[in-house]
């Protein structure tokens, strides 16, 4: 069956004849390695490559792949579509202070959102270098990022309602701001808190002067496809609005995995009218990217992690800087769940895969 006519039949905003078909499934590629290069498309696909390793390691490509797709380049965003599902990535030249350029560049990805009617932004990735260090105004970039982004949110809320999407916020080694997000045209789409922590919307004050503006988790649910997916947003040792367990690596690990364990388990999502075929735990998450501050601990909280983790899981360690300076280690991923008692789905689906470099897979 062809997925881009299936669920892409009827919209009215057709998209323009002279867009060429790459007739690809690819609809983006993120490199997680050594170097930093800007958006661009590559063998028609949007490419974005972070720096994310040491030069020594060449780390990993995430692919997403969904039905045939269309790709094109408009400012500084790279996006491809495929009749339901949109990838668009972005950089956010380098300045002084970022909020300006972010809040920008934020509006012009709502924009295309619109225009080519993929308003459910559901999942967002934001990589920033130096993420704890501060601005020409003694303001931390992250703070900094954190404000330009909310005046999008604002902006744009006032023109048409936007929930803020799950996200990542998280340091990179080197570059300029990056972000990729992913949004539909027609799964239903849910944002799930955690009972444990604070929105983080609603973060006070003491963290910056306009609170971050991320779900601590997306539902997209596509009964027509038979297949719904959670994406669980960076998550770490945060209970309420606080920080806790400062210097200890691996109590925070615990309190990170437990509030992961509280966002999907089955009071949460019955509180977010979300039923599921079987209770979900740490064991169904896949696509796991560990974050962790200094790279001396990876080993130990990689021990951690396949302890809590299923053992087929997908799992990467990233040494990056975490959105607090305080917070040592932070974690994200993916859970699918086939809604169909046989398991089959229709169509292709949207579907992450890692190709894994040798020098880094996780032995
Ligand atoms: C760890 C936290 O936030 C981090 C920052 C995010 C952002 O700013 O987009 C999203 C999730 C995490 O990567 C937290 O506040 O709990």
């Amino acid at each position: 069956m062809d997925y881009a006519n299936l669920i892409s039949g009827g919209h009215p905003q057709a998209l323009p004849e002279d867009r060429p078909l790459m007739n690809s499934r690819v609809l983006g590629m993120v490199n997680f390695g050594p170097v930093f290069q800007k958006p661009v498309l590559e063998e028609g696909s949007p490419f974005l490559s972070l720096r994310m390793t040491s030069a020594d390691e060449k780390g990993f490509v995430e692919q997403w792949t969904a039905g045939p797709a269309q790709a094109s380049v408009s400012g500084d965003l790279v996006y491809a579509h495929d009749g339901e599902y949109l990838f668009c990535a972005a950089e956010i030249p380098a300045s002084e202070r970022c909020r300006n350029l972010t809040r920008e560049t934020y509006l012009a990805a709502f924009e295309l959102m619109d225009e080519l009617g993929y308003p459910r932004l559901f999942r967002m990735w934001n990589y920033i270098p130096r993420i704890n260090e501060d601005n020409a105004d003694g303001l931390e970039i992250y703070r900094d990022f954190c404000a330009g982004r909310s005046e999008a949110f604002e902006l744009y809320g006032r023109r048409r309602h936007l929930p803020m999407p799950a996200a990542t916020g998280i340091g990179a080694q080197g570059g300029n701001i990056a972000f990729f997000f992913l949004s539909c045209r027609s799964g239903r789409v849910t944002f799930l808190e955690n009972p444990r922590q604070m929105p983080a919307y609603t973060y006070p004050r003491q963290y910056g002067p306009r609170s971050p503006s991320f779900a601590r988790a997306t539902c997209v649910q596509h009964d027509a496809l038979g297949v719904l997916n959670l994406y669980i947003s960076g998550t770490a040792s945060i209970i309420g609005h606080e920080t806790v367990h400062r210097s200890d690596l691996m109590r925070q690990c615990d309190v990170t995995l437990e509030n992961i364990s509280l966002l999907i388990g089955r009071d949460n999502l019955i509180r977010h009218g979300i039923e599921t075929p079987a209770d979900l735990t740490l064991r169904d998450v896949d696509f796991i990217k560990v974050y962790v501050r200094h790279a001396e601990d990876i080993p130990a909280v990689r021990r951690r992690c396949r302890e809590a983790f299923a053992p087929h899981a997908n799992i990467q360690f990233l040494n990056a800087d975490i959105c607090r300076s305080d917070l040592l280690v932070e974690i994200e991923g993916i859970i699918t769940v086939p809604l169909r008692a046989d398991g089959t789905q229709d169509g292709a689906g949207l579907k992450p895969r890692w190709l894994v470099h040798e020098e880094t897979s996780d032995q």
